[in-house]
């Protein structure tokens, strides 16, 4: 059975409710089968699942999508229900920031200032501020991350680490549709040609993957996934394509690496990452 709880008070007893391992996911709703792939990884690793939905006004900017942002509580309780969640904690902004946005938040530092959180100014802070706040209110052993959202996963993972958190991350790979569009809420956002515009960031990654696997160099590959974006249905304007190290580094360009795209389609901004199998250094 899932239960549905609203407030921290509500929360609080069905967690202390929850005996042996706990694992939590947690969402900003508009769930599909990427969350749904986070879910089932839970069940698998945690005796009982959390799964939290709330869409957290800390992490918009001023001209970003919060209040058009998808709010689908009974479709999102459905496939909480049949992944098999314990308790999914869906509070009001209200019950999040009782006393207003909260003058104290994490600073993630100087890895949260590139790429999204560049992009997205005051992002970061957001995103780790939410994120411890739910990890106290669920004390979980384990918690599943997407590395869709790979700066976040790397952060999220420095800020345990940086602060004695004592929960275990878990990244999960990225769920795609048969195309490659990685699945994402604001995919919803997208016409259909916009879609098909979208597809330039998933087509870019595999140039740069496949350029890697015939041995090509970090400038070679960064090129062919250059290449790869632009020769893609024309729509899609070209945010940040860079290739970094798995933790985020600039450096070395050699050995495994990470590449991390963010692209407008119209209106939406999408972001997607690969692994890079660059030549190890000679
Ligand atoms: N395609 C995916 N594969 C794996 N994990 C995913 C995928 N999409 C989202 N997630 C993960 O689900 C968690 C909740 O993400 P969120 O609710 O923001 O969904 P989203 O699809 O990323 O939404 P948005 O489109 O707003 O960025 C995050 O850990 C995120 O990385
Ligand atoms: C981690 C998160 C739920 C914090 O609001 C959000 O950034 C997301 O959905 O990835
Ligand atoms: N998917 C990460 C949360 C956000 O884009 O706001």
């Amino acid at each position: 059975m899932t239960e549905l709880v609203h407030t921290r008070k509500e929360l609080a007893a069905a967690r202390d409710g929850l005996t042996g391992t706990v694992g939590v996911v947690m969402t900003m709703g508009a769930l599909h089968s990427g969350h749904e792939t986070l879910l089932r990884a839970a069940r698998e690793r945690a005796d009982h699942v959390i799964v939290t939905i709330f869409v957290n006004p800390l992490q918009f900017g001023p001209n970003e999508d919060f209040d058009r942002y998808p709010r689908t509580l009974d479709n999102d309780l459905e496939i909480c229900r049949r992944a098999g969640a314990d308790v999914v904690f869906a509070p009001a902004v209200s019950d999040m920031y009782p006393d207003g946005q909260p003058t104290v938040r994490v600073d993630p530092g100087r890895l949260g200032e590139g790429l999204e959180g560049h992009s997205r100014p005051g992002f970061f802070h957001g995103v780790l501020t939410v994120v411890l706040k739910l990890l106290h209110l669920t004390r979980p052993d384990l918690a599943f991350f997407g590395e869709k959202d790979y700066q976040q996963l790397t952060l999220v993972r420095r800020m345990v680490r940086d602060l004695d958190v004592p929960t275990e991350i878990v990244g999960v790979p990225t769920v795609r549709e048969p195309d490659g569009l990685a699945l994402s809420s604001r995919n919803r956002y997208l016409s259909v040609e916009e879609r098909a515009a979208a597809l330039s960031l998933s087509a870019a990654l595999r140039a740069g993957v496949e350029a890697a696997e015939q041995g090509a160099d970090a400038g070679e590959v960064l090129a062919a996934a250059h290449r790869a974006f632009d020769s893609g249905t024309p729509g899609a304007r070209l945010d940040y394509l860079v290739l970094t190290d798995p933790d985020l580094e600039p450096d070395p360009l050699a050995g495994p690496a990470r590449m991390l795209i963010a692209a407008w389609s119209g209106t939406t901004r999408l972001i997607d990452n690969a692994a890079i199998p660059l030549a190890p250094r000679s």
